[in-house]
């Protein structure tokens, strides 16, 4: 047992399921990839500074998560639900649970099917790719944001700080956030309006600092404050483009995740960042006609 008392049981041996298992190994925190059945996991992740971890320690997948586990779902939000169903019977009403992703509704996922589980939520800025040979590329140094998503009166403090220490030795640096909420809205902002237009015009992120897409740039970030703001998460715009403009100058030479989908025939992810964006200006009676259309455009290339 690690010196937090826990072990992370990873689900999916993706990119950051991959990442998240070499700083585990290499901090000798016990964790295990859990893989669809047949697939062989990730044996080797090359790190940004060049160092390859073998992932010697991975004891893959217990039949029965005990008192020392938590559930790790660094999974598209299109793939929680299967997951969450598989690992329901296999886990205890208080094995913690983290999930990892990219837009939003995992949580919204999960709670139907455990209404009680403590819950934390993650994103992270880190970049992986995964690689032929069952290896995964770390591709850009980042930051990971971690909360808890349950209801701050029903909180444990010392689960809280095991959880941010587990993942401080894996996926550091981490920054424990008391409004997870808020902070998956800022990431939200960023990737609703640099995923779908960089699919859509073919273009890397830097690109977006081009004078003629920020009228289209601004339209999105007043829909998505006005959405957020009648969700309970207030930004002010000139923040929200802020946010946008840094990350479109610090990722400039990256494609989007969801370039990178559209380019490979991958599903993409548009119905949890764009997609969610409409569903909830739909329940709170918000015209969302730029969004709507971006989350059509994309589905339209599929
Ligand atoms: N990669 C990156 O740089 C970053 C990713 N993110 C976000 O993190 C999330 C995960 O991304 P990423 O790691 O890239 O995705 P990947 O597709 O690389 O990883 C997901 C992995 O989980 C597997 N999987 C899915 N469901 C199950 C299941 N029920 N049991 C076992 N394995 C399963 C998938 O298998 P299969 O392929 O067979 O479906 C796949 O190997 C996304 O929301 C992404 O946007 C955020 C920041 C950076
Ligand atoms: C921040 C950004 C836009 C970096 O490319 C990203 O999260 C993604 O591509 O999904």
């Amino acid at each position: 047992m690690s010196r937090f008392g826990l072990r992370l049981q990873i689900v999916g041996s993706g990119a950051i399921g991959s990442l998240l298992a070499a700083g585990a190994q290499k901090s000798k925190v016990p964790y295990g990839l859990a893989t669809r059945p047949a697939i062989l996991p990730t044996q080797r992740v090359v790190l940004s500074n060049g160092d390859e971890v073998e992932l010697k320690d991975n004891d893959g997948e217990k039949p029965k998560l005990s008192d020392s586990d938590i559930l790790v779902l660094p999974l598209k939000v299109y793939q929680l639900k299967s997951a969450i169903a598989y690992w329901q019977p296999r886990m205890t009403p208080d094995t913690p649970v983290v999930l990892l992703h990219n837009g939003m509704g995992g949580l919204e996922i999960l709670r139907q099917f455990l209404p009680a589980q403590p819950v934390y939520q993650a994103t992270t800025s880190h970049g992986a790719i995964r690689q032929p040979n069952h290896s995964v590329q770390h591709t850009g140094n980042g930051h990971t944001l971690l909360g808890s998503a349950t209801d701050v009166t029903k909180q444990n403090p010392e689960l809280n700080s095991r959880i941010k220490l587990a993942f401080e030795q894996c996926l550091p640096p981490v920054q424990w956030q008391t409004d997870m909420k808020l902070a998956l809205w800022q990431k939200l902002f960023v990737n609703a309006v640099i995923n779908p237009l960089t699919a859509l015009h073919n273009i890397r992120n830097g690109e977006l600092g081009k004078p003629e897409y920020q009228p289209l740039i601004k339209q999105i970030c007043t829909e998505c404050q006005q959405v957020a703001s009648a969700c309970g998460a207030s930004e002010s715009l000139d923040n929200i483009l802020q946010r946008v403009h840094q990350v479109i100058e610090l990722t400039a030479a990256n494609y989007s995740s969801m370039h990178q989908d559209v380019h490979h025939h991958r599903p993409t992810e548009i119905d949890a960042i764009n997609g969610y964006l409409v569903k909830q200006a739909q329940k709170k009676g918000i015209d969302v006609p730029i969004n709507t259309l971006l989350t059509e455009q994309i589905k339209n290339l599929g």
